[in-house]
């Protein structure tokens, strides 16, 4: 497991390679709001996201409202942004596959 923090460098290329992650504020996390046809199609894509997270054992902070899913990724070990956050955000893209925005 590696907990180092990612530098600010790193943080904006990795986000210019995801697309679409937002850096909260404060530096310390990334949010991107997912939405779908529905709730199946949304709960499809947190039921995929959570068996990568569950792999990775790296976990999601995320709110789902029908057919939107919020995602907050960060490193609660670390205090901050580490690799962990990109391979998980890299994955739900994978997973969100069927968004529709
Ligand atoms: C004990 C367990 O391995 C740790 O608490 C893991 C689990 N999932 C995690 N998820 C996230 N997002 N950050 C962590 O620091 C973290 N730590």
């Amino acid at each position: 497991m590696k907990y180092d923090r990612l530098d600010r460098a790193a943080i904006d290329e990795n986000l210019a390679e995801l697309g679409g992650w937002a850096l909260a504020d404060d530096g310390l996390s990334i949010s991107k709001t997912f939405k779908f046809r529905n709730f199946v199609e949304a709960f499809g894509f947190m039921t995929e996201s959570a068996l990568a997270a569950e792999k990775f054992n790296h976990h999601p902070e995320w709110f789902n409202v029908y057919s939107r899913v919020e995602v907050k990724l960060t490193t609660h070990d670390a205090g901050g942004l580490t690799d962990h956050d990109v391979k998980l955000a890299k994955a739900m893209e994978k997973a969100a596959a069927r968004r529709i925005d």
